[in-house]
């Protein structure tokens, strides 16, 4: 399980896809933080600590005055921030009763701590250092580190491989120290502050920066750094923020640690909420699998989409066929001939063209002897015979019935006459499988200047039947006029 973050008030360039990375993190942050703090609230106290609560009427803490947005003290003197909302949740869970002690910086709050003049110090990393006068609490809040590149930086998942690279860090600072002995590589640039390092990036001086999630998350926005991103976590480079108890006070960072035990997730939620301006609620989503479930949808459409494209396209292929194509003979039907067009063409570039109607003669007696089947095999087998003696070029069609109309292009009149005398003749030597011979009877017309598809064919028929009436078998013509 992770977190997904909701912007519901943020400026469209915090929606921004560069700033995915932080908000994830951001999540997991919490994720982390809840799954350390998942106790039934308020803080069930054991009789010790409860006895500690009666003699200390007020527990004197320790801030940082100046670090926003996890805590600082506002012109009132009043601790503010993160830190503040949560010591204030603390205080409500356990009973106790915290009480601030001022100081105008973080060094002046470590040294009050040393000397005892607060028990407790908020939110900082444990350190041998300070392990020397303190003990800790578990963690009050995790919050990673990330890189801050520009925006043309591409993403970077390892550290260690980086060349020819500089890094702005605090001068002074746990993270410049490890920086120096964990990446020999990086060529580090110390600032006075985290500022100065983030603006070193913006103008390009620097490549990149660390800061921390939670104040990137903040300052990234308010500081108006737009040109700059999120590139990378630094996993093992964590701040966990505990409170440092002074040694003599175990049973405060006890009754501390129950305390911490029972802030629910949702609760830390709605206190980042409140600095971050963030909205944070669980959905199932890790890095970038909401991208790659919508990449998949998205996919799925598309290859569904194309699937059924294909699909429609064959049918469409298979009815323009069908629609033009004679279903007995497989020969081009009437529909699927466009004579006119070749009549144009044929007239425009003055080309020759010509035509022949072929009719099966005394058919209907195929017909009645043999029935019906045997005519359409008679049909099917004289359409293969025609088609095989005719040039590629030229188009054989299935009139109607019994008649096949034949186009035959850069072919003048007698040319024509010469072709459907030929073709007469190999049908009259045809032997045909259940009927043995038959004949047909042609007519032949070209196309003249002022012709046109149907002039032609009627010319074409009126030969067709002279041919008839002259006894069948053979082909009839009209002369060009001139
Ligand atoms: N089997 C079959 N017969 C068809 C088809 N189309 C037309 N016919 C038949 O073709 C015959 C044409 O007969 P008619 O128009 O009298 O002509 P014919 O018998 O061929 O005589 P002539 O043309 O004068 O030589 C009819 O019997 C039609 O039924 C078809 O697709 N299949």
């Amino acid at each position: 399980m992770s977190f997904l973050l909701h912007f519901g008030v943020l400026q469209r360039w915090v929606i921004s896809h560069r700033f995915l990375p932080l908000w994830v993190g951001l999540g997991l942050l919490l994720f982390l933080g809840g799954s350390i703090k998942s106790l039934a609230s308020p803080a069930q106290l054991t009789v010790t600590e409860r006895a500690y609560l009666s003699v200390h009427p007020q527990v004197s803490f320790c801030v940082n005055p100046d670090w926003l947005p996890f805590e600082g003290l506002n012109a009132n003197q009043e601790h503010i921030g993160i830190v503040a909302d949560l010591m204030t949740l603390l205080a409500n869970k356990t009973g106790l009763n915290i009480v601030l002690y001022p100081t105008h910086t973080w060094e002046e709050s470590i040294q009050a701590s040393k000397d005892g003049r607060c028990l407790a110090i908020s939110s900082l990393n444990a350190t041998p250092e300070r392990e020397k006068w303190l003990i800790f609490t578990e963690p009050l809040l995790e919050d990673p580190n990330v890189l801050i590149t520009r925006d043309e930086h591409p993403f970077i998942s390892d550290v260690s491989s980086l060349n020819n690279t500089s890094i702005a860090l605090l001068n002074g600072s746990n993270m410049a120290e490890m920086f120096a002995q964990d990446f020999p590589n990086l060529k580090i640039v110390y600032t006075e502050n985290e500022d100065e390092g983030t603006q070193l990036v913006s103008e390009g001086k620097v490549d990149l920066t660390v800061r921390s999630l939670i104040v990137a998350a903040r300052t990234l926005k308010s500081a108006g750094w737009y040109n700059l991103k999120v590139s990378g976590q630094l996993p093992g480079y964590e701040n966990h923020l505990r409170i440092g108890v002074i040694k003599s006070e175990e049973t405060l960072r006890n009754i501390l640690n129950r305390g911490i035990a029972s802030i629910s997730p949702q609760e830390t939620q709605a206190i980042l909420d409140r600095h971050l301006n963030l909205q944070v609620t669980q959905e199932v989503i890790t890095d970038y699998s909401f991208a790659y479930l919508l990449g998949a949808l998205l996919l799925a459409v598309i290859i569904t989409s194309s699937y059924w494209m294909r699909r429609l396209n064959a049918l469409n292929e298979r009815l323009n066929h069908m629609a033009h194509t004679d279903a007995l003979t497989q020969l081009t039907n009437r529909n699927g001939l466009n004579l006119k067009n070749e009549v144009e063409r044929a007239q425009r570039y003055q080309h020759p063209l010509s035509i022949i109607l072929f009719d099966i003669d005394h058919f209907k007696k195929v017909n009645d002897n043999y029935g019906h089947l045997v005519g359409d095999q008679v049909l099917v087998e004289l359409s293969q015979l025609l088609k095989n003696n005719l040039r590629q070029v030229d188009i054989i069609c299935r009139w109607g019935g019994e008649e096949f109309l034949v186009i035959c292009f850069e072919t003048n009149l007698e040319q024509t006459v010469h072709l459907a005398e030929l073709l007469i003749d190999k049908v009259r030597h045809h032997y045909f499988k259940e009927v043995g011979e038959i004949t047909i009877s042609g007519g032949v017309a070209q196309v003249q200047s002022t012709d046109s598809a149907e002039s032609l064919t009627k010319r074409a028929d009126d030969c067709l039947y002279e041919a008839k009436r002259a006894g069948r078998d053979r082909v009839h013509f009209t002369p060009p006029t001139a």
